[in-house]
């Protein structure tokens, strides 16, 4: 448990018929409220002092010593009739201390507390308000009662950390709610509300009143009661008729979307443990199972996401402000300009996220189709979250001068600069003064959007994923103008919108597609050199992305890439053969993917792409033919010999260059630190989570391996200048290859020697 408050009280209202234990997990301020419950659960100062300093290394042992004190007094004092356990400050117990995990283990351990809970002899009732997370859900299913408030979250995300519930809540759970609700909640984590939660029968009650008074009322009136029927350990676990059919769907669906990941695989083992084996059987495999999980590095990786996904919230720009010293403004209306796919989705992020939005878009035809779309969109979205469809958030116009009373605007409009920048002089003429300007651009230049406006300091780059509602990454980027309250601004409303919103610098493609392009150019060099688009795919699909280059430019369409192409001047129409052909500023360029559009291949939605679908707008991708001596062809003309390629050759190239690009961007100081990145491409690039983001991985598997390798491909491929090894990863691997956490010392003094 992360937190305690082992505070001993009598309840008002019924003398000492039932004791209290409060447990309570505000993380942010435990330090005091801890040592204040160490102080109330007696002994003097002294006494207290050595407590404290005892949590200061592991709060969590504290908090499960308290409980087991506590318990042990309520239980041996005749006037104590029933124990209900709460937490503070309004939640219940968000679970363990994740940081505990890295450390020794101390205090008593979690199992035997729940079970002495569970084996108690006088009613234990557990009072949930806010939230009852993994352990703490646990806990709560170790008392013989749960009465939860109305707007309590509950649930087992330990298997978004790299692990199962091991506490005993893998074998209680599927006991108390049958398999398939078991599995569903145990395998993904998902947290369910209190409504939910009393259909689902995981508590016994819910009020909308004092959770705390409405578990005493309800531990009195069960007070003598006998407690054999609601141990649930000793349930025995439904089973459902064709349970062995069920079991294998469901690790067929967990393998299917796991990518890798070995903690829900091993949640449905364990969950089958419960179904197949004695409870006390059940918790060995749990255990075992448990212990694997500990040691695969998975687990950390994920953890490292958890905590790097918090981290990024504390951003910080070039100049030293950031999150602790810039105010946000507040934003309570905000006008979408551009209709189209993204600026629809950003319509209706925004709606759900409960601000007025008003959307532009000048065509009337574009306008009443967007309309639609937004519409169908957000009453989807209602009926999943079974709420009511923000419709009347949203106005439409023709118009840009609706903007008028707008707090922020987002422009998705054309990549195009000087239709930008149209839009961008039309906002300045229109808006108040002090409107935010955001543009959701992916790929131009911030700084020259805002020296064509009068206000500089408020524009700001807002770059959404799409489709927008629903991809939780959200890039922001400030330029050499913007001022930290617009930097503060669009972070906060981002965070708003749920989004996983990450501060970077301005640069080309910022810093996830900046990184991308690397790894897509090592992509299309491996098909020069004989690779095939199925063994590059293959490859990273194995490392665990949902889709590999090739299969996911299908699905985004070649054709987008090829414009940006052209307009830098890098694509040229025709058959130009030989090496020349392949040259582009000195460096080496691929048109192989230029030449595939040529055939008017454009991904799914032209039915061919780098592989063939049955009709446009299929999925489901095939080998073509087609394309395979269409390379043959390509690799003639252009000299090439086709040398074999393994998949650890295609891992290194795309990974490591991809890699070293995060280390330019850490040297530039476009990203603060690793995190920022890892989070990036977690959130919004399909990397996966359980191997922590690249910058994590590359830690990983060791950064003097990953230099000797980028130093191997760099020689290999002299016309490469970016498989060049960074400086910041010479420096990194030259001070010992600190770990990730370590990094922004390394960086710092970097940036303070230039
Ligand atoms: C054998 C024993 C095994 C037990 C299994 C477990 O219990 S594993 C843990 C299961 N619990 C969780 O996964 C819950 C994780 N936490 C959350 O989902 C959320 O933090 C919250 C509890 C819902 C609270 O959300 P809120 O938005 O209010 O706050 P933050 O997320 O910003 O968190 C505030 C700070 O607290 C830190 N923190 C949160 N959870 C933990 C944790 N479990 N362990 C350690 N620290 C935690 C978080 O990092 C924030 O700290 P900052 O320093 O401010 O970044």
């Amino acid at each position: 448990m992360t937190s305690l408050g082992g505070r001993r009280r009598t309840s008002p209202r019924c003398g000492r018929q039932v004791q209290r234990q409060i447990i309570q997990s505000t993380w942010s301020s435990l330090r005091t409220r801890t040592h204040r419950a160490v102080r109330r659960m007696g002994g003097g100062a002294k006494a207290n002092a050595t407590a404290h300093a005892q949590w200061a290394q592991s709060s969590g042992a504290v908090v499960r010593q308290a409980i087991v004190d506590t318990v042990k007094i309520a239980l041996s004092d005749p006037k104590v009739k029933s124990v209900v356990i709460c937490g503070q400050n309004g939640n219940f117990c968000g679970g363990a201390d994740i940081k505990e995990f890295g450390g020794e283990m101390t205090g008593p351990p979690l199992i035997p507390m729940i079970h002495a809970i569970e084996a108690a002899n006088k009613p234990m009732v557990a009072a949930i308000e806010g939230n009852a997370l993994g352990g703490g859900l646990e806990l709560a299913l170790g008392c013989h009662y749960r009465i939860a408030h109305s707007k309590a979250r509950l649930g087992l995300p330990e298997v978004t950390l790299g692990l199962l519930p091991a506490a005993g809540g893998s074998q209680r759970l599927p006991r108390l709610i049958g398999v398939p609700d078991a599995l569903d909640l145990i395998t993904t984590g998902r947290i369910v509300t209190a409504a939910e939660a009393l259909r689902l029968g995981i508590v016994d009650q819910v009020t909308e009143h004092n959770t705390v008074d409405a578990a005493v009322k309800f531990a009195l009136s069960v007070a003598g009661q006998p407690l054999d029927a609601r141990r649930i350990s000793t349930f025995p676990c439904p089973r459902p008729p064709d349970s062995d059919a069920l079991f294998e769907e469901a690790m067929r669906k967990v393998r299917g979307s796991a990518r890798g990941a070995m903690a829900p695989v091993a949640c449905v083992q364990a969950v089958r443990a419960a179904a197949t084996l004695p409870y006390e059987r059940g918790m060995e495999r749990e255990k075992e199972l448990m212990a694997t999980l500990f040691t695969s590095g998975q687990a950390r990786a994920l953890q490292y996401v958890f905590f790097a996904q918090r981290a990024v919230g504390r951003w910080s720009m070039p100049s030293g402000a950031g999150w602790d010293t810039s105010k946000p403004r507040p934003v309570n209306k905000a006008a979408v300009i551009g209709l189209g796919t993204m600026g629809r989705g950003i319509t209706v992020a925004l709606a759900q996220t409960g601000l007025s939005v008003v959307a532009i878009e000048t065509q009337e035809k574009q306008l009443m189709e967007a309309k639609q779309a937004v519409t169908s969109m957000l009453e989807r979205g209602a009926k999943r979250r079974g709420a009511a469809p923000a419709l009347d958030r949203i106005s439409y116009s023709r118009n840009i001068q609706a903007v008028a009373d707008v707090d922020l605007v987002i422009e998705a409009v054309f990549e195009d600069m000087a239709l930008k920048l149209e839009v961008f002089r039309q906002l300045s003429a229109f808006c108040k003064p002090g409107t935010l300007l955001c543009t959701n651009t992916s790929a131009l230049d911030v700084d020259e959007l805002a020296r064509g406006t009068p206000n500089p300091e408020l524009v700001v780059g807002m770059h959404f994923f799409a489709p927008a509602h629903v991809m939780k990454l959200l890039e922001v980027v400030y330029g050499k103008r913007s001022s930290p309250q617009a930097v503060a601004t669009a972070m906060q409303l981002g965070k708003k919108m749920g989004k996983a919103s990450v501060a970077v610098g301005n640069c080309r493609g910022f810093v996830g597609n900046r990184m991308l392009r690397l790894y897509v150019e090592q992509a299309f060099f491996l098909l020069e050199e004989g690779a095939t688009p199925e063994l590059v795919d293959g490859a990273l699909e194995e490392f665990g992305f949902p889709m590999g280059v090739f299969r996911m430019s299908d699905l985004s369409g070649l054709d987008v890439g090829w414009r940006t192409r052209k307009a830098a001047g890098q694509a040229q129409p025709g058959e130009a053969s030989g090496q020349s052909a392949r040259i582009r500023n000195g460096s080496r360029y691929s048109p192989i993917g230029d030449l595939v559009c040529e055939q008017g291949r454009f991904g799914q939605k032209t039915g061919r792409g780098w592989y063939q679908y049955d009709k446009p707008g299929s999925r489901v991708a095939r080998s073509d033919p087609w394309l395979h001596s269409f390379l043959e062809q390509y690799r003639a003309r252009h000299g090439l010999v086709a040398r074999s390629i393994d998949r650890q050759e295609v891992l290194e190239r795309c990974l490591y260059a991809l890699v070293n690009e995060g280390f330019r961007i850490l040297e530039d100081g476009i990203a603060a630190g690793p995190e920022d990145i890892d989070v990036i491409y977690v959130f919004g690039y399909g990397w996966p989570g359980h191997r922590g983001g690249p910058m994590f991985y590359a830690s990983t598997v060791g950064l003097p391996k990953v230099l000797e390798r980028l130093e191997h491909y760099h020689q290999a491929h002299p016309d490469v200048p970016d498989l060049q090894p960074c400086g910041l990863l010479r420096r990194l691997v030259a001070s010992g290859s600190p770990p990730v956490h370590r990094w922004r010392e390394v960086i710092k003094k970097l940036h303070s020697q230039l």
